[in-house]
């Protein structure tokens, strides 16, 4: 894992539909997310109302700060109310999407959103067949594009607002 840094692997065999974390960390604000400088450990809660809000598991988290994106997630989020039902602080729960193995690697999918961000700055390294922004992905997605479309000014990114630890970010 030395290219993505830290990552999980599973101690066990872990069945389809196992709840296994929770992504723990600071509810911030998006205003104080965009301040903060590193948004590696972003996971944000957008609801589509106006207010948005991030965990931020840098400094407070447990061990799902060091889920690594996949482009075969074999976990997905879900969001969860337990003790309340305000939709801008929901639990972010991970469960298992299939059968995992004793040692197999555990991520999940950060999102079109965070790769649009970060592809200038780093490639995914998840290794899969099916990784759709790896150098090569993204030298393919390049070289297919036109040339109008290369010429289209980009839009400038929010990193907060993406759903890794972003972008969670
Ligand atoms: C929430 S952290 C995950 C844990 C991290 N690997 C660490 O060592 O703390 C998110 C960061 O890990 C790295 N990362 C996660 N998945 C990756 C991937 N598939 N390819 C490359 N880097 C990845 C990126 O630097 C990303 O901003």
């Amino acid at each position: 894992m030395l290219k993505k840094g830290w990552g999980v692997r599973a101690l066990q065999n872990i069945p389809q539909g196992t709840f296994v974390c929770e992504y723990v960390g600071e509810i911030i604000s998006e205003a104080e997310a965009e301040m903060r400088q590193n948004d590696a450990y972003l996971f944000s809660l957008d609801d589509k109302t106006q207010d948005l809000y991030c965990v931020d598991a840098r400094f407070y988290g447990n061990i799902s700060r060091f889920l690594n994106h996949m482009c075969e997630p074999n976990l997905f989020a879900c969001r969860v109310f337990t003790t309340h039902q305000d939709l801008r602080f929901p639990h972010i729960a991970f469960f298992a999407s299939e059968n995992i193995m004793v040692g197999e690697e555990l991520g999940f999918d950060y999102g079109d959103h965070f790769w649009e961000v970060k592809s200038k700055l780093f490639n995914c390294e998840c290794g899969s067949s099916k990784c759709k922004y790896s150098s090569a992905a993204m030298a393919s997605l390049q070289a297919d594009s036109t040339p109008e479309d290369q010429q289209q000014p980009s839009a400038s990114p929010d990193t907060s607002s993406s759903n890794s630890p972003s972008s969670p970010s």
